[in-house]
């Protein structure tokens, strides 16, 4: 038998796994994902990093475990907080587990038929994410939200339904308050 070499990282303050496959998505990525389609076109003139991950990754055998780091930075699209794209696993039974490192946020999760769960996060924070949910992040601080997932190696991203259709709560801050209003475009 070929064994796989154990290893340890560490990861730095700025969110960074040394060694790790870096991936960047910038608001010009992301079209169509946030509700102000006026405020959108307005900040892609600066086409800010929305964020950042670094994943380390073994071939997409069931058994074997994932890991990335997301550096998600502070900024807001109109009234509405920056957020990861969100995803199902392709494999939607996969689970996954998140622990907040820096920074302040949160967790949209949604059920196939659109019930929908916020978890706020902050430093220490460990979300479970059960089986079959999708699920998004969420900077509602004005500093770099930092936390690091755990995923099956085979639980691969499904993107295409949150594309399509969002979450049905937005993430938005009103009178300098974070909340959670129904998503008028959800359907
Ligand atoms: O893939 P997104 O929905 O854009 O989220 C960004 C990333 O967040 C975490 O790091 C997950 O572990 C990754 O699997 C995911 O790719
Ligand atoms: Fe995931």
């Amino acid at each position: 038998m070929e064994y796989k070499r154990p290893f340890g990282v560490r990861i730095d303050e700025n969110g960074v796994i040394p060694g790790a496959k870096k991936l960047v998505r910038r608001l010009s990525d992301m079209r169509g994902y946030f509700y102000d389609e006026k405020a959108y076109e307005e900040l892609l003139k600066e086409d800010p990093v929305v964020y950042e991950v670094y994943a380390v990754e073994q071939e997409e055998k069931d058994g074997d475990l994932n890991f990335a780091t997301t550096i998600l930075y502070p900024g807001k699209v109109g009234k509405e907080f920056f957020f990861t794209k969100g995803h199902f696993h392709a494999k939607a039974d996969r689970a996954e587990i998140y622990y907040a490192l820096k920074g302040k946020g949160g967790m949209l999760l949604q059920t196939p038929e659109g019930e929908v769960e916020w978890v706020p996060m902050e430093p220490g924070t460990v979300v479970y994410v059960p089986p079959y949910w999708a699920h998004r992040t969420v900077n509602t601080g004005d500093e770099p939200f930092i936390f690091l997932a755990i995923y099956p190696a085979d639980a691969g991203h499904d993107y295409g339904s949150i594309k399509e259709k969002g979450f049905a709560k937005l993430v938005v801050e009103e009178n300098g308050e974070v909340k959670l209003i129904d998503n008028p475009r959800w359907k």
